[in-house]
């Protein structure tokens, strides 16, 4: 099936600044191509600091108003984008289908978990409630409110477009924020198409700027913002190294941080699992998004007890999956996101195989469909002085250790810089609880696979970030608390 898009006006093809949809100002241009053919399909502005900085003027000068049109206003515009989201899940799924490369239900997918997070701030924004607090003092009333913290740069990576740009825009104009936003270079078309819908949807001119910039340029536009202080705010989703580096950079002013970054998950299996369960579980998990998802188990450990069982099992549904482009409908695991994406993938699987381990499915490129392919594989003998224990592979490779001892199984588990994701599958119930708080991570899955709501908190521990998207405690990423402390009552 073509991935055409129905409504052109999607397209805008520019950057959206002041409620103008621009050029950049050096009329420079990069192009988008499609990870399943490698065909460029459209171009977008090749911004630099001057849109970065006109981007940020516009969003500085908005915020004054912004913040004081009244939460349930706010909440009314939010629920009108959500609406027309929600009416072109169609157009958007194939978009972001076409540019990011993830089969057709899935990108339609990612259109309903963007558009459950713009619902779910939608309410949140009518929810700012701050505290009447009683005072240790007579003769004195305190209270503390929530104030939005002013522009944010929303900075976002190329495997959920949609979902990224929602999780930070809509809590942050719930907020009362106004924002800058630069999208991920290989996915830009799915952003601007949002912005387009958050345009119909009533967003006033100013209050949602967005500048598209190619991989060389990205940090001129991202200086701009990270060096001025009227950036209150980073929020980031991306690799560890940038999100450091975002760290470092913004510190001169204090800057606000939300930093979503990389993970390196263990999906633990016990002797005593539903091994149907756990395989279902790992597969939802893993191959989910081609594997390209910042959850995915990167480290499967399976009891000896039943690891020969689990990897038969496994080893049937890995080989089964059938990989193609998202335009056909058939498709379970599409191409990878560029040629970088696939050669880490190579990188690792060799690096397993030098070291010792063993491919039972998959283990090379699919050249034959095209360059940005890589088949589903299972590997097994895995240890953790291999590649793919240490850093996240982010394809389609389940990785397999064997392990006798529920002790070094956590230990090996925590044994990683990173936490953002774990999970495991047993049904010892005290098991249950010693292994959720010896976790050092910041999602558990209890012999559950697919983790991810609106309604919960997502985010990390140590390398793998700080701040929390979704949830109740969403919205508190983009406000600050002021005190007030009336005397002589
Ligand atoms: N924790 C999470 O919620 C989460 C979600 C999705 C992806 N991720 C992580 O993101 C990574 C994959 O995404 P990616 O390759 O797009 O990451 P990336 O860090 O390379 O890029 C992310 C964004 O940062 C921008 N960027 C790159 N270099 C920059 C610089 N020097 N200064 C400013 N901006 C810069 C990019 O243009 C892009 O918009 C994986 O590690 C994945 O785990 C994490
Ligand atoms: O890649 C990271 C994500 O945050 C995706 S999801 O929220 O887990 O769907």
């Amino acid at each position: 099936m073509p991935l055409t898009i129905q409504h052109d006006d999607l397209l805008p093809g520019r950057n959206f600044i002041g409620g103008q949809w621009r050029e950049a100002q050096e009329g420079r241009r990069f192009d988008v191509t499609d990870p399943a053919t490698d065909a460029v399909f459209a171009t977008v502005p090749d911004s630099g600091a001057l849109d970065a900085a006109a981007a940020l003027e516009a969003a500085h000068a908005a915020f004054a108003s912004w913040r004081a049109v009244p939460a349930k206003q706010r909440a009314q515009i939010l629920r009108r984008w959500n609406d027309l989201v929600l009416a072109h899940q169609d157009d958007l799924g194939r978009l972001i289908s076409r540019e990011q490369g993830k089969p057709l239900a899935e990108g339609r997918g990612e259109v309903a978990y963007a558009s459950s997070y713009v619902d779910w701030f939608a309410g949140e924004a009518t929810r700012a409630n701050g505290d009447v607090i009683p005072a240790p003092v007579p003769g004195r009333r305190m209270f503390a409110l929530k104030e939005p913290v002013g522009v944010v740069a929303a900075i976002t990576p190329w495997n959920f477009p949609a979902a990224m740009i929602a999780r930070k825009i809509a809590p942050a104009l719930a907020a009362g924020c106004t924002v800058v936003c630069k999208p991920a270079e290989d996915t830009p078309l799915t952003s601007l198409a949002l912005v387009r819908l958050a345009e119909m949807a009533g967003v006033p001119s100013g209050v949602l700027n967005i500048v598209t910039a190619s991989r060389q340029r990205a940090a001129e536009v991202v200086d701009v913002w990270l060096d001025d202080p009227r950036v209150r705010k980073i929020s980031f989703t991306g690799s560890t190294p940038v999100g450091k580096h975002l760290a470092r950079r913004s510190a001169d002013t204090l800057k606000k941080l939300s930093l979503e970054l990389g993970g390196n998950a263990p999906f633990i299996v016990f002797d005593d699992a539903d091994l149907d369960a756990a395989v279902d579980g790992l597969m939802v998990a893993k191959f989910r998004n081609g594997g390209q998802t910042c959850v995915c188990p990167n480290r499967v450990f399976v009891h000896s007890a039943v690891h020969d069982t689990f990897v038969d099992k496994l080893a049937a549904r890995v080989s089964a999956l059938k990989v193609g482009p998202a335009s056909d409908e058939a498709s379970q695991v599409g191409p990878m996101i560029n040629a970088r994406a696939v050669e880490k993938i190579e990188r690792h699987v060799n690096d397993a195989v030098e070291r010792g381990a063993q491919v039972v499915v998959g283990g090379q490129r699919l050249a034959s469909m095209g360059s940005n392919y890589f088949a589903p594989t299972l590997l097994v003998g895995v240890d953790s002085s291999m590649a793919c224990s240490m850093e996240e592979t982010f394809g389609p490779v389940a990785p397999v250790t064997r392990f006798d001892d529920a002790a070094d199984v956590i230990r090996a588990a925590n044994g990683t810089p990173f936490g953002l994701a774990a999970y495991f599958y047993t049904r010892d119930v005290r098991r249950v609880w010693r292994l959720a708080d010896a976790l050092e991570c910041g999602l558990v899955g209890i012999n559950e696979g697919a983790l991810a709501a609106e309604a919960a908190p997502f985010g990390g521990v140590k390398e793998s970030g700080y701040g929390r998207e979704g949830s109740v405690h969403g919205l508190d990423e983009y406000v600050h608390l002021k005190y007030l402390c009336q005397g002589q009552v």
